[in-house]
């Protein structure tokens, strides 16, 4: 579904650059749910905009479906972490949601029905006419989710979407976040650099090395589908799962070393 090929991405041309990405290879199948975590400044988000069509890569491709994405494509959808930047704020909650819709031309009819049934998946659908500037940060962030989901992608990207919420809200989504996955079969890419929350939501968890960045290891997590925030969390493989990943993000630290590496070559 989504394949990542020799990924690199060096910023600025000349003495300033900086490799931020050296070579990143992956694939996700379709309908799964994949987290990357990595060490602060690794790379992330770097990875997740040249995914996303948002920036073109220095070399290696990004290919959605068998198709090259080189411009955001249609089939996908993101989620940032600033949900208070990405929603309107003169606009309602069921405006918002639909706007990406009417972008798409999906006739009224459906675009309604598209935007009940989103806002009924995050638990909204009472705060319809309400405005951004009138909800909670984890309710925003969950206009963001009804909003991408509205919009049935084939593959749903997210940006540390729940870094700035509280830990109650934030068990919450990540629930909701796999009731959403397991519902509607959409292909998942999602990013943090929390490592309880990558285990506890993925089904395999890439663990990218410092910058200049490559995956330094990719690990299946065997947990049961059905999870909750306490038996899950409590289980003997998740601890040894949770500590196996914290490792390898020590050992990328320790390997690469804080700083970016400077680019010998020029490039975009
Ligand atoms: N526009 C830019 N120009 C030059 N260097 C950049 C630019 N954007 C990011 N970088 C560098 O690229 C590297 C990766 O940055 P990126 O933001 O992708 O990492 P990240 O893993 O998302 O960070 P964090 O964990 O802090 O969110 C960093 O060294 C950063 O300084």
């Amino acid at each position: 579904m989504l394949k990542v090929t020799g990924l690199q991405k060096i910023y600025n041309g000349g003495a300033n650059a900086v490799e931020a990405v050296r070579d990143l290879t992956f694939d996700l199948g379709e309908g799964k749910l994949v987290c990357l975590v990595g060490p602060s400044g690794c790379g992330k988000t770097t990875l997740l905009k040249c995914i996303a069509g948002l920036m073109p890569p220095t070399s290696g491709t990004v290919e959605l479906a068998g198709q090259s994405v080189t411009a955001p494509p249609p089939g996908m959808a993101v989620v940032f972490q600033e949900y208070g930047r990405s929603l309107f704020a003169w606009m309602s909650v069921r405006a918002n949601v639909e706007l990406p819709l009417k972008e798409k031309k999906i006739p009224r009819g459906r675009r309604r029905e598209l935007v009940d049934e989103s806002l009924e998946a995050v638990g909204l659908t009472s705060f319809a006419h309400a405005y951004p500037w009138q909800l909670s940060g984890g309710m925003q962030q969950r206009v963001a989710i009804a909003r991408a989901i509205a919009y049935e992608p084939q593959v749903l990207l997210m940006d540390e979407p729940f870094a700035a919420v509280d830990a109650q809200t934030r068990a919450d989504l990540e629930d909701l976040i796999r009731q959403i996955w397991q519902r509607m079969g959409v292909t998942v890419l999602f990013v943090t650099h929390d490592i309880d929350e990558a285990v506890y939501l993925g089904e395999r968890v890439l663990v990218l090395s410092s910058s200049p960045t490559v995956v330094q290891d990719d690990i299946t997590v065997d947990l049961p589908t059905e999870r909750d925030q306490l038996t899950t969390r409590q289980d003997e493989r998740f601890t040894e799962l949770r500590a196996r990943v914290y490792a390898e993000i020590q050992q990328a630290k320790k390997s690469a070393g804080a700083a970016p590496t400077a680019a010998p070559s020029v490039a975009h």
